[in-house]
């Protein structure tokens, strides 16, 4: 799709059919490529200014499409019933089609819409292109990705009063199953519709999956040029895969294999059994490879009840319970805990910053147990999808919008009135969301939606990011006021690679994390301490567990342990760099550093000098690695050279 038709749907449409039916020339850019092709096929067939009328299939045929279809209207109505409000307050009427572009049902009352779009609303209707030219739903089908189709890029000029987005909806197995739409006149006000609609066919998408009598069925995060993405997949018993979502066919399927030529070992870089009983321990996130050499986090996929996966599960605090600061493995970091403490009991609240996986989440929870009183309400701002965030963080009134809960619901600001109230990956947090946060901060009042009545709360604040809030606030991604706002004291938590009492933090990880008693040998912290650790205490913690698999509970892990725990091309590429049998004492600081610079060589060098991919893969942010080569002289001349 063009970025700019994207961008501003529509604008250019007149230029493009005065271009393409005026002076028979390709209007390039102007539109959609999808839109483009189907004004092509629809232009053999009839002209532009024909009537068109809306051809509804009788209620025979269109009760044996239901019927078919029935699991698929099930997903539907049950996902669009958590986009209600949105939808309400945009005026776009949902439809779902099926793969042959047919309505087989429908979310809002048609007489709500007047005129033509009370005929396109009826079951039975025909919304292929042969029907009624080119519109969001058949596009959208026919080049199998989401599309948004506005008033005169449709391919009749009848239908120049609509404004259509769509997206294709696959089944676990990747089949083609039918089309969400959602339609409006097209005067109405602008509106993202498209990634609406395409993510109301991810979560229906999703729904399917779960129906799967899957024995283990996984969330995947990754992240790819600084976006965060995720994907589910299902496995049966012996780690035969049994579905997944397009965005994991992206990753795990890209070559388009049959499912049943894929498994559990054919995908990542694991054994199927071990990781079962790893993430069923664990109830976190863990890093995985895959063996095209990506890493991801994996968590298991539960079936919880609607609300629970907005919120981020939580982690088990379950390190240094009753003590002051939780182990860190760094010597400063009491210091600060206590200062973060005294900040919070004076009203003041704490920002958290560290990298992914460097126990912000962890913190927050040890800051909160050293006062306890009241509930501990946490939201990751960016597991939660834009248009759920709003109600979730202020809840609603009964009757604030259709489809709402009878008696209205409170929101997550509220439920946290004497707590605390934990916003992690604030960074995240949409703008428009941010302005009303700062009013209930400055306030103290929140108020549902649908109510102009404020109740007061009170809570301890704690926001987490990973992000470089000022590079955001330069770029006005983050308002600056909101981040005056929330940092009343920030606590700076510092990657692995930099604390310097890691053997402490590796004994802790060991011990309470991965249920180990029997401690660690010399050698295995030396070569533990060695190794950068991209994914900090998480990876960690998930190798710690891995290696303690290897052994007796009595045992002490070796480096042996390690060796086999760590990733593969760690071992391979930098750690023989300290002999297993060299002495931790002997291990020079400065090694840490190079080992780093290896590893950071070899990315670069395998990806062609593509930094995003080299630091994806390397797990770190495209902008720590850019400093590192701007600091470095091996690192630019190893960019150069990869970049031929
Ligand atoms: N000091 C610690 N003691 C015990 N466990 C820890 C510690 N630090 C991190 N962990 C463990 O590492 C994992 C990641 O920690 P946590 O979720 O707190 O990181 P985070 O910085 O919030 O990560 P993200 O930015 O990805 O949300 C968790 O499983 C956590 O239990």
């Amino acid at each position: 799709m063009s970025r700019f038709a994207a961008a501003v749907p529509g604008l250019h449409a007149h230029r493009a059919r005065e271009l393409f039916f005026g002076q028979g020339e390709t209007p390039d850019g102007l539109v959609d490529a999808a839109i483009l092709d189907s004004w092509r096929r629809c232009a053999d067939q009839r002209p532009a200014s024909a009537r068109v009328g809306f051809n509804i299939h009788d209620r025979s045929r269109v009760e044996e499409l239901r019927g078919r279809n029935a699991l698929l209207i099930r997903d539907f109505e049950a996902t669009l019933g958590l986009f209600a409000r949105v939808l309400h307050e945009s005026g776009f009427h949902p439809v779902l089609t099926d793969a042959e572009a047919l309505t087989i049902a429908r979310f809002t009352d048609p007489r709500e819409a007047s005129g033509e779009l009370y005929e396109a609303l009826q079951l039975g209707c025909d919304m292929s292109e042969q029907a009624i030219g080119t519109a969001a739903m058949n596009c959208a089908l026919a080049c199998q990705r989401p599309v948004q189709v506005f008033g005169h890029e449709h391919y009749f000029e009848a239908n120049a009063a609509f404004y259509c987005a769509a997206a294709p909806i696959f089944d676990p197995a990747g089949q083609l199953v039918g089309a969400v739409n959602l339609t409006k006149h097209r005067e109405g006000r602008e509106f993202g519709a498209i990634s609406l609609a395409e993510s109301c066919a991810s979560a229906i998408e999703h729904r399917q999956l779960e129906r799967l009598r899957a024995r283990l069925t996984l969330r995947m995060s990754w992240s790819a040029n600084g976006e965060s993405r995720n994907a589910t997949v299902a496995f049966g018993a012996d780690g035969e895969v049994l579905g997944m979502t397009r965005e994991a066919r992206r990753i795990l399927n890209p070559l388009g294999l049959p499912l049943a030529m894929l498994s559990f070992e054919s995908v990542f870089d694991g054994q199927y059994g071990q990781w079962l009983e790893l993430l069923a321990q664990s109830g976190r996130p863990l890093p995985i490879r895959l063996n095209s050499g990506l890493f991801v986090f994996i968590e298991t996929r539960s079936g919880a009840p609607a609300r629970q996966p907005l919120s981020m599960p939580r982690a088990t605090a379950m390190a240094n319970v009753g003590q002051d600061a939780p182990e860190m493995g760094d010597p400063e970091f009491a210091g600060r805990f206590r200062i973060a403490l005294k900040a919070l009991d004076k009203g003041l609240p704490v920002l958290l910053r560290g990298e992914t996986g460097s126990g912000k989440e962890v913190v927050a929870h040890a800051l909160h147990r050293q006062q306890p009183a009241g509930p501990f309400v946490a939201i990751n701002c960016a597991a939660l999808p834009e248009a759920l965030i709003e109600s979730e963080l202020f809840g609603y009134t009964d009757g604030a919008f259709t489809g709402g809960r009878k008696g209205g619901a409170s929101g997550r600001i509220e439920e946290a009135d004497g707590g605390t109230l934990f916003l992690d990956e604030i960074g995240d947090m949409p703008l428009a969301l941010q302005a009303r946060l700062l009013r209930v901060l400055d306030s103290r009042e929140v108020a549902r939606l649908g109510s102009g009545k404020p109740r007061p709360v009170e809570f301890r604040l704690l926001c987490a990011t990973h992000q470089d809030l000022d590079t955001l606030v330069a770029q006005g991604r983050f308002r600056a006021d909101l981040y005056y706002r929330i940092a009343g004291y920030t606590l700076a938590l510092a990657p692995l690679r930099e604390r310097s009492r890691l053997a402490d933090l590796f004994a802790t990880l060991a011990r309470d994390g991965a249920g180990h008693p029997g401690g660690l040998t010399p050698e295995a912290t030396a070569l533990l301490a060695a190794y950068p650790w991209p994914g900090n205490a998480r990876e960690a913690l998930s190798v710690l567990k891995r290696a303690a698999l290897l052994c007796e509970a009595a045992e002490a892990i070796s480096a042996e342990h390690v060796r086999f725990a760590l990733p593969p091309a760690a071992v391979a590429a930098s750690l023989p760099a300290i002999a297993p049998a060299q002495p931790a004492a002997s291990t020079p600081p400065a090694s840490l550093s190079a080992l780093e610079e290896q590893a950071m060589a070899d990315a670069l060098r395998l990806t062609g000098g593509n930094l995003s991919r080299a630091a994806d893969h390397l797990g770190v942010s495209r902008s720590t690695l850019q400093r590192r080569v701007r600091a470095s002289a091996r690192l630019k001349q190893q960019l150069a050279e990869s970049r031929g």
